[in-house]
């Protein structure tokens, strides 16, 4: 189901107070739409995903730029008094600084082995709500939190959907132990040679490892073909001693909200009408690999 912008933020005063859109008065149908940057549609699907948190509940804290929305929406509602009693567990030492400073109350999973809910950013979205995650590196305690969550929210901007995980040939992080990384990340390669598999170790600027927030190493491995079974592939990753957990989230998110030029799309995973139009549109779009972008214009016929 697609919801046009004016209807979709908490409350549309919200949303004009952060400027995304126009106040109904001075709309008028020959002004020109509003061009929302990345950044704003990242806002808006992780303000639509707030509307999910209740008083009360036990929260996964996810990590990266739209996640990031997300937690301050939820620290503004806490300061408003119009959320109370919520404990995050945040899925990153990033995002556990950022709730502090939201005056968040914090747990872990130890106190806390079942949640209520988790709203996280994806780096890819395949259409049976599939998820790559972990550009940034945060992949093993996402997985931890987020598996443990009765309710799973993804919040995208569309262009982190792809017609299949690997799709839109970035990267798809495996977080390995730092003890001879060259051999773990040989092995990963090799398990793909068929689609074409080349694996990098992450590294920052200096030419330094990457060292994840558990001081492990990521290997990233870009595909460029499809690399087929997921459950398969999960298998085969984790079968591999050195390997502490890969960024493949399958069969996890329980409802994606997307935040394209369109509006905003909810999808439920068992929403099977909504999983066809959203599969129709997917494939649809006949881009190679490493090109993937969905067209608004075609999204949005799907949707309507
Ligand atoms: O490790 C990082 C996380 O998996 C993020 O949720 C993911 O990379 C998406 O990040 P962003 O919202 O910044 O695109």
């Amino acid at each position: 189901m697609a919801i046009a912008y004016p209807h979709f933020i908490g409350s549309q005063k919200s949303a004009m107070e952060t400027g995304m859109i126009s106040s109904p008065s001075s709309s008028s149908p020959s002004r020109p739409p509003v061009i929302l940057t990345q950044d704003e549609l990242k806002k808006i699907a992780a303000y639509k995903a707030v509307e999910y948190v209740e008083s009360g509940m036990v929260l996964g804290l996810g990590t990266g730029s739209t996640a990031k929305h997300a937690v301050d929406r939820i620290g503004e509602l806490l300061r408003q008094g119009k959320l109370k009693n919520i404990v995050g567990i945040p899925t990153s030492k990033m995002t556990h600084e950022q709730a502090v400073s939201l005056g968040i109350p914090l747990s872990d999973l130890d106190s806390y082995p079942i949640l209520d809910l988790a709203i996280d950013g994806a780096d890819e979205v395949d259409p049976y709500l599939n998820l790559v995650k972990g550009r940034g590196g945060s992949l093993l305690r996402e997985k931890m939190v987020e598996g443990a969550c009765k309710k799973f929210v993804v919040i995208v901007d569309e262009s982190k959907l792809v017609n299949y995980l690997g799709g839109s040939g970035l990267a798809m992080p495996v977080e390995i132990v730092p003890f001879c990384w060259k051999f773990t990340a040989q092995r990963l390669q090799m398990l793909f040679e068929e689609s074409g598999c080349v694996a990098k170790l992450r590294t920052y600027q200096n030419g330094e490892p990457f060292v994840t927030d558990n001081m492990n190493y990521i290997v990233d491995l870009y595909f460029k073909r499809e690399i087929g079974d997921l459950k398969v592939a999960s298998d085969a990753i984790l079968r591999l001693a050195g390997v502490v957990e890969h960024g493949m989230f399958i069969d996890m998110a329980t409802t994606l909200i997307v935040a394209g030029e369109c509006g905003v799309i909810v999808k439920d995973k068992w929403d099977s009408a909504s999983h066809r139009s959203i599969l129709a549109s997917w494939q649809s779009i006949d881009t190679p690999v490493g090109e993937f972008e969905v067209s608004p214009r075609i999204f949005c016929q799907a949707h309507i």
